[in-house]
């Protein structure tokens, strides 16, 4: 009851880290002064800093070796994300990566192949909702891509308003099927909700990666750049939208995006489920496993 009393003196933010304690049995480093967001806050995973001058939040990826969404890092950028939208001052958010050469490698492999039941449902829930969270910001969200993209890392990337690409070598795209694996309907629906049916249909089968130039040319990014300039020439495309009315903005958004979020919201269990049957199929696990090991060769 005290608790209870105490959490309603309490501003959003504030609750929210309470609830980061009792959630997690361990609270987020928050570097400086508690009372704002503009200090950084940072996990073994991420930081998320907001400038306060201009209202833009950034959220700069940070597990090593390659940004692999696994279920602590999803809790992290739920977190992160609830508090960036609950910071009334916070506008904006541009979406990185700290590692060098690295977007996001997608989910992690390891929470998939030979995984236990519990913590695998409780993994994918996770990722749905940071999905939901993400696709249905009432922030400006935009993804500066330095590096490597595929899969959950595309996911994250096209959930955003809008995309800057490092020139260069890297790769955006869902792979799932050159995992022996199956991309559900949300990853699909906001692929198609970026870049069209057919162009969908043909990179799902193909699980097609695509470089930066083709990336631009079918709309899977917006903008090309330097690698160093990615996250300046994402923040300068971010000042335009956030010359637009923030309520009109947010309602287009939603009109836009909300059809496809209500779809896995009330599918979300029956998702679950089918996600945990399919992972577990020995023919699925077999897959991984080479993948796994593929990916291990490769390093030599
Ligand atoms: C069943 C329903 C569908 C679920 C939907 C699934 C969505 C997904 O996101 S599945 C994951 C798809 N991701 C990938 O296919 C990416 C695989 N990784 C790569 O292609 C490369 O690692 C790279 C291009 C992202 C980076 O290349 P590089 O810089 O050369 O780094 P390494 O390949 O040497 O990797 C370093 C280290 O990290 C391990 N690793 C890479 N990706 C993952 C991953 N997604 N999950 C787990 N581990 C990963 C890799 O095996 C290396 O490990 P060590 O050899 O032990 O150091």
């Amino acid at each position: 009851m005290a608790v209870r009393t105490l959490l309603g003196l309490l501003r959003p933010w504030q609750q929210f880290r309470t609830t980061i304690i009792t959630l997690r049995g361990k609270t987020l480093v928050e570097h400086g002064c508690a009372r704002s967001m503009s200090t950084d806050t940072t996990t073994d995973n991420l930081t998320l800093s907001l400038d306060s001058k201009t209202g833009i939040a950034t959220l700069e990826m940070h597990r090593k070796p390659v940004n692999g969404l696994n279920l602590e890092m999803l809790t992290d950028l739920n977190i992160a994300l609830e508090k960036a939208e609950n910071e009334k001052s916070c506008k904006g958010l541009v979406l990185t990566s700290g590692l060098p050469k690295i977007f996001s490698a997608g989910l992690d492999i390891l929470e998939m192949y030979q995984p236990k039941p519990e913590r695998l449902a409780e993994f994918w829930r996770t990722l749905q909702n940071m999905w939901m969270r993400l696709y249905g910001s009432r922030l400006v969200t935009i993804a500066a891509i330095a590096g490597h993209s595929p899969a959950g890392g595309c996911l994250m990337a096209m959930s955003c308003d809008y995309r800057v690409m490092a020139t260069g070598k890297y790769a955006i795209g869902l792979n799932e099927t050159l995992l022996g694996i199956v991309a559900p309907f949300w990853f699909r629906d906001t692929m198609v909700n970026t870049i069209g049916h057919r162009e969908t249909e043909r990179a799902l089968q193909l699980g097609h990666l695509y470089g930066a130039d083709e990336a631009l040319k079918v709309g899977l990014v917006d903008h090309l750049c330097d690698q160093e300039e990615v996250v300046k020439a994402a923040t300068e495309e971010m000042s335009r939208w956030l010359k637009v009315n923030a309520v009109a903005r947010q309602l287009s958004k939603s009109a836009m995006r909300q059809a496809t979020i209500d779809k896995l919201v009330v599918r979300q269990e029956q998702d679950i489920e089918d996600f945990m049957t399919f992972v577990q199929r020995d023919a699925v696990q077999k897959a991984l496993g080479f993948y796994l090991q593929s990916l291990r060769e490769k390093r030599g």
